[in-house]
């Protein structure tokens, strides 16, 4: 059916989805299940373009598996299922059957909170993607590596050591090369599961600054457990517990004057 197929050929093409105005992802109504577990309920959110926006809330309510959502990350796991709702990414709906995974996934980058490059060169790390795409131009490749490490921040630091390991890099640079790698294949989200938890003061303060940048081009997702990082990088912010979505606000409202009594407890430490 034409109707069926659309959404995959427009994806695997790459056709933007709409890149101005509008929520990039709109999460409507899911309810996610491990197996029988049941971890997300009717959750809908809508992920404005060009801004950041911040999952937070206690261990174990469910901010991860919300955002391994929207790349589909989840379908590696046995069981995992979203059960109601869909998530859409510039109007098309990601669990469509004919969906091409692999293009959704290009255009939904991710950073992890434990930075994980390849045993590789620096170079070789941020390459691979594209070759896995099937780019065999040198000069395409070599231009792109470049562009990816300076949007990361990464360039001057590395410029001269492009063919040593990856894993010579401090936690910090490491991090920073994981994001080069994911922008190299040009996202259009980004998202980042605790991506300083890892790290110390002075390196999350480098991320926390490149994610700043980053908005200006991306449309980027985090969750973390520090507070004065939502506030500090983040637009809005969405606050979870139990599975289910409590308040979602623009930062410095949900911080400053919080419409739900669960947000202003869990923020004052009386939750959680
Ligand atoms: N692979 C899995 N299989 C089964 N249950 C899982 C799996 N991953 C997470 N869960 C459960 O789903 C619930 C939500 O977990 P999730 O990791 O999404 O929460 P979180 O808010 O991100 O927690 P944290 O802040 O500790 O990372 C928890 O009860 C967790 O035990």
């Amino acid at each position: 059916m034409s109707t069926a197929t659309a959404p995959a050929l427009n994806l695997a093409k790459g056709t933007q989805a709409s890149t101005t105005g509008g929520p990039q992802v709109k999460i409507n109504g899911v309810d996610f299940c491990y197996g029988s577990k049941q971890t997300l309920f009717d959750i809908s959110l809508d992920i404005a373009n060009k801004e950041v926006t911040a999952f937070i809330g206690p261990s174990g309510c469910g901010k991860s598996t919300l955002l391994r959502c929207i790349n589909r990350i989840n379908d590696l796991i046995d069981g995992a299922r979203i059960t109601k709702g869909n998530i859409t990414l510039g109007g098309l709906d990601i669990n469509h059957p004919h969906l091409d995974v692999i293009a959704l996934r290009r255009k939904v980058g991710m950073v992890f909170q434990k930075y994980n490059p390849f045993p590789r060169s620096i170079y070789e790390n941020v390459a691979y993607g594209l070759q896995v795409a099937g780019e065999k131009d040198k000069k395409v490749i070599a231009e792109t590596v470049e562009r990816s490490l300076r949007s990361a921040t990464l360039w001057d630091e590395v410029k001269d050591r492009l063919h040593e390991s990856a894993l010579g890099l401090s936690g910090g640079q490491q991090q920073r090369l994981c994001i080069a790698r994911t922008l190299s294949v040009k996202p259009q989200v980004v998202l980042m599961d605790e991506p300083c938890a890892a790290l110390d003061p002075i390196a999350t303060a480098k991320i926390e600054e490149l994610i700043t940048q980053l908005k200006e081009q991306y449309t980027i997702v985090i969750v973390t457990h520090n507070m004065e990082q939502a506030v500090r990088v983040s637009d809005r912010t969405a606050f979870f517990y139990l599975g289910k979505l409590i308040e979602f606000n623009d930062t410095m409202k949900l911080f400053t004057a919080p419409e739900k009594e669960e947000t202003e407890r869990y923020l004052s430490g009386r939750m959680g």
